[in-house]
Parts: structure tokens; C-alpha cells; sequence
């Protein structure tokens, strides 16, 4: 199986702090994988070393390796591994439109920009990229003037452009509601049906779709658990992992977590 990610040993701090030693993980394609921890577990920094936008502390025995190299041009890497957090949403131009944020995927820029070259076929990919996501109404549209879930959905759409073997993603569902929520892992459990390799990082149980099959629990810069979903998500472990008692819930392939010791009322 191609690994998709593999960190050995790493640790990195942010500022002062120490937030992962020797940290030791890998996640292989074909396993969808979900990386779930409070607030504060490390998550954000998880992706931000993923993304190089932050370095670990370089050791002989350390190295962070994506698709299994660990120097990557950046053109190469994008048509392997699509990225949506938060941060790529906040960041995004308010003005652009919504073709053009999905055509940006092919520059990895935000926006796009005059001297980028876009051929028919390119608009073309666009034009079929928004159809399946069902935002091609839209394409005209400022980012600025678009709901929560639209923003995502083109965001999606700027991934997808590249064709990546895997997607990376960030609390898909935070800030959707309901109906938004829904639609939006619908699409992705769509692309996991057909192939693509999904590793989501949150602390929302109930984003985890049934098709993800990993579960690895993170909480203060460690791992305090990795295996199949239904072993993993636990009353017991989800509790210590969230440091409040919780009873797990399940229905239709997905879990969610209430009060411990909740009844109906
Ligand atoms: N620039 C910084 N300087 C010092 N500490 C930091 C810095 N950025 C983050 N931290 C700390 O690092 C730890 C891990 O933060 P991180 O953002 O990776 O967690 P997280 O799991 O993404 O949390 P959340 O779910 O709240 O986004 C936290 O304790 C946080 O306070």
C-alpha cells in the first residue's frame, strides 16, 4: 500500500511550546483515516507541518515524508494531495470569483491572476467540477457573497480540479448547518467511494463519515489511541480523550456523542 503520510520521530513546537515529541504516524492509501482531539491536541499543527508551513526540529532520525518523499515541488504535490482548512478558506480573496477560485487549484494561488494561462479544457474541468458539486450557479459569484457551505464547496472544487489521489481535510462541517452539513458529506463520501483517499482532522465525531475506517485519537501532542473506528470510539475512550464523561451513540454508519448518564426526556 503507497503511504500517503508518514511522520517518524517528529517534534516541532510552536513558539516556546513543545507540542509533538518524537511523534510517529502514518496513514496508507486506500484507509480513510480520521485524526480526532480536543482543542489543543495538536491538530492545527499536524496540518500546518504537513503543509510546511511550519518546519520540526531537524534530527538524524526524523522526517515527515508526503506520498514518500520529503521534498516536494509544489506543482507536483498539489495533483497528489488536496488540502481545505480553515486557514486557505480565511485567506481566500473575497472578490474572487467562483470559477476562478476553482481554477486557481491549478496554480495552487489565491485567485487568479493575469499572467496564469487557462486552456478551454481547463475551463471545461471547472464547468464540470461545479456541476457535480451542484454550484455551477454560482460561478460568477464573489467568494465574499457566498454562504459558509458554498465557500466550501468551491474550495472542494479547487482541489478536485488536480485530481488528487488524497484529500486533506479540516472540520469539514464546522460552521454548516444542518442541511449544508449533510450535502457536503454526501460529496465526500461520494469521492471515497470512488477511489479518492480522505485523512479528515477534527474534534467533531459526528463529521466522521461511515467510510472512514481509522480512527487515531490525539490528544496533547500524543496518540492515545489508533485502530478500526468501532474499537476506537468508545464511551470509555472518548471520555478520557474529552476529559468529560460521554456515551457514544450510533445510527446509519455514523457516531455522535451525548451526556453520560443522559436519558431521553
Ligand atoms: N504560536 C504559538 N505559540 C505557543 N503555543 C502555541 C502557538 N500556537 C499554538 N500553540 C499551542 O499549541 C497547542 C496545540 O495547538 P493546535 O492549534 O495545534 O491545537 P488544535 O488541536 O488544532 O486545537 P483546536 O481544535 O482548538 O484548533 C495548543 O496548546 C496551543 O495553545
Amino acid at each position: 500500500m503507497k503511504k500517503i503520510i508518514e511522520l517518524r520521530n517528529v517534534t516541532a513546537f510552536r513558539g516556546e511550546k513543545e507540542i509533538y515529541r518524537n511523534l510517529s504516524l502514518e496513514v496508507v492509501s486506500g484507509c480513510n483515516t480520521a485524526i480526532l482531539g480536543p482543542n489543543g491536541a495538536g491538530k492545527t499543527t499536524l496540518l500546518k507541518l504537513l503543509s510546511r508551513e511550519i518546519y520540526p526540529k531537524q534530527t538524524k532520525e526524523s522526517f515527515i515524508r508526503v506520498f514518500g518523499k520529503e521534498r516536494w515541488n509544489i506543482w507536483e504535490l498539489r495533483s497528489h494531495f488536496g488540502m481545505i482548512s480553515h486557514d486557505l478558506q480565511h485567506r481566500y480573496i473575497e472578490s474572487a470569483t467562483g470559477l476562478n477560485v476553482i481554477l486557481s487549484g491549478l496554480y495552487s494561488s489565491i485567485d487568479t491572476w493575469q499572467h496564469q494561462h487557462f486552456e478551454p479544457a481547463d475551463i471545461e474541468k471547472a464547468m464540470k467540477i461545479m456541476e457535480d458539486l451542484a454550484i455551477c450557479p454560482l460561478r460568477e459569484r464573489c467568494f465574499a457573497e457566498m454562504s459558509t457551505g458554498e465557500q466550501r464547496r468551491f474550495l472542494l472544487g479547487r482541489a478536485l480540479i488536480n485530481e488528487p489521489d488524497a484529500l486533506l481535510l479540516d472540520e469539514p462541517t464546522s460552521g454548516l448547518d444542518i442541511k449544508a452539513a449533510f450535502q457536503y458529506l454526501e460529496i465526500i463520501r461520494r469521492l471515497m467511494q470512488t477511489g479518492r483517499t480522505v485523512i479528515l482532522v477534527t474534534h467533531h465525531i459526528h463529521e466522521i463519515p461511515p467510510e472512514i475506517s481509522r480512527v487515531i485519537l490525539l490528544k496533547n501532542g500524543q496518540i492515545l489511541d489508533d485502530g478500526e473506528k468501532g474499537a476506537t470510539l468508545t464511551s470509555e475512550k472518548l471520555s478520557h480523550l474529552f476529559e468529560v464523561p460521554v456515551h457514544v451513540a450510533k445510527a446509519h454508519g455514523y457516531f455522535q456523542v451525548l451526556p453520560a448518564g443522559s436519558s431521553a426526556g
